[in-house]
């Protein structure tokens, strides 16, 4: 296999790729989302990203679990779990992943559960406004539009709030903790904000998402126009000159693929459905950033190696790898 065939249109210099591994799960409550970066890097991940896709690497060899940050004391705080460790862990996050940006290197992030995007989003439109003067698109590829406000969410777990935090749907009520840090510099646009793969939405969420129009492409809407239609669509809305964050939830992935995750819903994308999504980001050649998260091998422990060799087969397609 060879080296990528796209040309980056936002990236100073091509495979050049900054790795941040975040070993933590406090936005959910199941543990072992954590052991989730060592399972892909173990599976060969970094090595095959080295070998067969030539990257470059710039990886401080660590895992963090930021056990540094996380207080001893987080009572739940307008409804949110651990909202101190979340915020705490999600603001350095960001400040690494802002400076592998600032440095116009390609960020992949290996979470952890999806809180982590906070702080990884957030990095990467501090960065790219600071570098290019523009503002970030995000495509979140799940099962969930994790656009829960603190006050619309049954669970409380902020995993299914990050994007309530990013685009300013959540500041308003009260002062903005606990990511009242979020700079304006920090946040995205919900007009530049694109779903795929969603099928458990709740309540709430879908009345933010009808309120501000946010664009989103439903288990449905694959069904009925195949995912060739469907990213033509979301890559056309987003633009083409636009730099691209992907955030990749592991549970867009049907059970069948990807069974070791915290939520997992039936009825979900086919492995090959997963892997052209992120074929077709990379072809634009407008990626800045890929998160892979949710990835728990704890969870239905025979379906483990093949949730770590689904996610192994994302990032690489999201990287430029491909068929012939
Ligand atoms: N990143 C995830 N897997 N999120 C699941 C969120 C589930 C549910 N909507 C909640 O708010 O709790
Ligand atoms: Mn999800
Ligand atoms: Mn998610």
């Amino acid at each position: 296999m060879d080296a990528p065939t796209f040309q980056p249109k936002f990236l100073p210099k091509q495979n050049e790729l900054g790795l941040v591994a975040v070993g933590f799960s406090g936005g959910q409550c199941k543990s072992g989302v954590d052991a989730a970066p060592m399972a892909l890097i173990e599976h060969g991940l970094v090595d095959q990203l080295k070998a067969d896709l030539e990257y470059n690497i710039h990886y401080d060899g660590v895992v963090h679990d930021y056990a540094d940050l996380i207080p001893a004391e987080d009572p739940d705080h307008r409804n949110m779990k651990n909202p101190r460790a979340v915020s705490a862990v999600t603001r350095q996050l960001s400040r690494q992943v802002y400076e592998h940006s600032r440095a116009g290197r390609l960020v992949l992030t290996l979470g952890g559960d999806h809180s982590i995007a906070i702080g990884t989003i957030s990095g990467t439109a501090q960065a790219t406004r600071e570098r290019l003067g523009r503002d970030l698109a995000v495509i979140w590829v799940d099962a969930h539009a994790d656009i829960n406000t603190p006050e619309t969410s049954d669970s409380g777990n902020i995993h299914g709030m990050p994007l309530a935090f990013l685009t300013g749907l959540a500041a308003a009520a009260e002062a903005s903790e606990p990511f009242g840090w979020l700079t304006p510099e920090q946040r995205i646009s919900p007009a530049k904000l694109v779903y795929i793969g969603l099928r458990d939405v709740d309540r709430g969420e879908k009345a933010i998402l009808r309120k501000h129009g946010i664009k989103a492409f439903s288990m449905h809407d694959i069904d009925r126009h195949g995912i060739g239609a469907v990213m033509d669509q979301a890559l056309g809305w987003i633009g083409r000159d636009t730099p691209v964050h992907l955030s990749f939830d592991v549970d867009a992935l049907d059970p069948m693929w990807a069974p070791s995750t915290g939520t997992p819903v039936r009825g979900g994308l086919t492995l090959r459905e997963g892997d052209f999504i992120a074929e077709c980001v990379a072809q634009t050649g407008c990626l800045v950033a890929l998160d892979l998260v949710e990835v728990n091998p704890s969870l239905e422990e025979q379906g483990a190696a093949e949730t770590v060799r689904a996610g192994v087969s994302i990032v690489r397609c999201a990287l430029g790898d491909t068929l012939l």
